[in-house]
């Protein structure tokens, strides 16, 4: 975006940088905003690159040469339509920013006020943000390009009335970008509405996971915020309730998303009091809480509203008023995707990409690269392997390398006879892995006897292979190891990559390959660590849910970033 000089309070040059969290000072009539809405984030999303906090004060007049304070906005419905469009609109224009609608000066002046002592300012001191604000914005319009110095003077002491900011922070006006548009809606105004009240309640009640805080969840929530005067309370799933969800493993730990809601809660709405409690089954403490007037539902859940209503007339309580809000639509959604945006949805766009950043590995020479790759039995993690050796990497499989080591004659062989008997042994003298395997699994004293015999030697092979690839100036190698965590191999690679896919899915898999009985694959997958506990070491997720074309579009995504950040690597060195 190119800045013009009289747009701005700082010389152009700093101007170049993007900064990190920006105040957006929305000045132009409520009813206005969600046509122009669009169009402001994206120029706004282009100079802030993480955090940007909306506040909404229209009409305010920053050059009229008297300098304006904040006043309360009523809670009208036009607020709640412009929140909702607002967050939409920011998933379609910019997704990758954590955009934050502050509602401290909207709502009646009473319910804020304490006792009867009506207050006339929603803020008596600044606001302390999450985020410390780096940059003002705002879309006041520009009528003579002379005033632009005072109008920014204006903003900056506005603004940090309102919130606790930095001095002379830079500012920028993106009116000018706007005129175009402007010009547009001018041809087509319409007259103003009469503004409809919202009502709102002393206590209200919301639940959800709260994976990932996306636009659909900030919208509920600040809506909620909206509709309570004094109480909050948020039902939040815990662990138990998450077990049929797409790539639970996946989803943040209970503690995380309360300890973002939290954080968002604080930033939007500090003075209501908030009360987060973990969600045991569907209905928690919304139908046994006396208090509670009003629940917040989305289309898709409004149904659950109606079942607390339900269960709160078994209980003697009164009914709950459902308000309902709309969910949001998900722009980019592929076709193998929920249309409205969904949590579930933004997992699945993590599988592929660097979850975490691999663990320092100078110990290791930087090439060849070596991907750890690993997954519970059935998760497909092989044929994942496979893909990846198609597109140039050396595939090393842990797997057929355990079976060389029981090759009659080794130490290894001695050593398993030894443990095991002569029970496990073919005809031939061979070891009957299957025979074996029947031992093993399900009984981790003698698992442990087993890999405490072969890992070594496994790991072994591994590291010949691995020079051997280098001595052949390979790039990339793929060490594909079911129990690579379970053995403390992430020594020996750069990057974790991990295969996740639902347990049952797993069991149908490992009987259809393997022939084995249900309860033989259960044992098998009972030896393992559980796929959330192996996410937790995991740089990479991938999954091997859904058709071929899509795992092979997760592996190429993959592999695309694999290389760009081994590049990387390689230039700073
Ligand atoms: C660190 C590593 O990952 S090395 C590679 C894994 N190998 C080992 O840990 C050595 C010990 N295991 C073995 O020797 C053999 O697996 C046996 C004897 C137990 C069974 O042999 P086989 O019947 O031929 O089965 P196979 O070796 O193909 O393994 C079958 C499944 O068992 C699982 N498995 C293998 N070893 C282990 C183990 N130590 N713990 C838990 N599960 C294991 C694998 O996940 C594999 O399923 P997958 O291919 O879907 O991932």
């Amino acid at each position: 975006m190119r800045v013009s000089r009289c747009d701005i309070s700082v010389p152009p040059t700093s101007i170049m940088s993007m900064f990190s969290t920006g105040v957006l000072v929305l000045t132009s009539p409520l009813h206005t905003l969600p046509l122009r809405i669009a169009p402001v984030l994206s120029y706004a999303s282009q100079l802030v690159e993480r955090t940007l906090y909306v506040h909404l004060q229209p009409g305010l007049n920053l050059a009229n040469g008297n300098q304006p304070w904040p006043v309360f906005i009523p809670p009208v419905v036009d607020v709640s339509t412009l929140i909702s469009c607002l967050y939409s609109k920011a998933a379609d224009v910019c997704g990758h920013l954590d955009v934050r609608v502050l509602l401290t000066n909207i709502g009646s002046q009473s319910s804020a006020s304490s006792g009867n002592a009506v207050t006339s300012c929603p803020f008596p001191t600044p606001q302390h943000l999450s985020h410390s604000p780096d940059v003002l914005l705002t879309d006041f319009p520009l009528k003579d390009r002379g005033q632009s110095h005072q109008i920014t003077q204006c903003l900056q002491k506005y603004t940090g009335h309102c919130y606790v900011c930095g001095p002379s922070l830079p500012s920028v006006l993106l009116h000018p970008q706007l005129m175009k548009l402007l010009e547009k809606e001018e041809e087509q105004k319409e007259p103003e509405k009469q503004p409809e009240v919202l009502g709102t309640y002393t206590d209200v009640v919301v639940g959800g996971t709260f994976d990932r805080l996306h636009g659909a969840h900030k919208t509920l929530l600040n809506i909620s915020c909206l509709l309570t005067n004094k109480r909050l309370l948020i039902g939040v799933c815990s662990e138990i309730m998450l077990q049929k969800k797409v790539l639970k493993e996946l989803i943040e730990p209970y503690s995380l998303r309360v300890q973002k809601l939290k954080e968002f809660l604080e930033d939007i709405k500090p003075s209501i009091e908030c009360e987060i409690v973990p969600l045991d089954d569907p209905f928690g403490e919304s139908v046994v809480d006396p208090l509670l007037q009003c629940i917040v539902v989305s289309e898709e859940t409004r149904r659950g509203g109606e079942a607390v209503n339900k269960r709160r007339a078994d209980n003697d309580l009164p009914a709950l008023v459902i308000h309902e809000i709309q969910l949001l639509k998900d722009a980019h959604h592929s076709e193998v995707e929920e249309e409205k945006i969904s949590s579930s949805s933004l997992r699945s766009r993590l599988l592929g990409t660097l979850l975490t950043p691999p663990r320092e590995s100078s110990h290791l020479p930087p090439l060849p690269y070596v991907i750890g790759l690993t997954g519970g039995s059935g998760s497909g993690k092989s044929s994942i392997a496979m893909r990846l050796e198609a597109l140039g990497a050396v595939r090393i499989d842990c797997d057929k390398l355990g079976h060389e080591v029981y090759e009659p004659g080794t130490a290894a062989y001695n050593r398993v006879l030894e443990e095991f008997g002569a029970d496990i042994m073919n005809d031939d003298k061979t070891i009957n892995r299957r025979a074996l395997g029947k031992t093993v699994f399900g009984n981790q004293e003698r698992l442990k006897a087993l890999t405490n015999i072969l890992w070594p030697e496994i790991a072994l092979l591994v590291k010949k292979r691995i020079n051997q690839a280098r001595e052949e100036g390979e790039r990339i190698c793929v060490v594909d190891a079911a129990v690579l965590l379970e053995a403390g191999w992430t020594d020996m690679v750069h990057e974790v990559w991990v295969s996740v896919i639902p347990e049952e899915e797993a069991i149908l898999r490992i009987q259809e390959r393997d022939g084995v009985t249900r309860e033989d694959a259960l044992r098998r997958l009972e030896s393992q660590w559980p796929a959330a506990k192996q996410v937790q070491h995991a740089n990479v997720v991938l999954s091997t849910l859904w058709e071929p074309e899509v795992t092979q579009k997760q592996v190429l995504k993959a592999w695309k970033l694999l290389q760009k950040r081994i590049q990387k690597g390689a230039g700073s060195q």
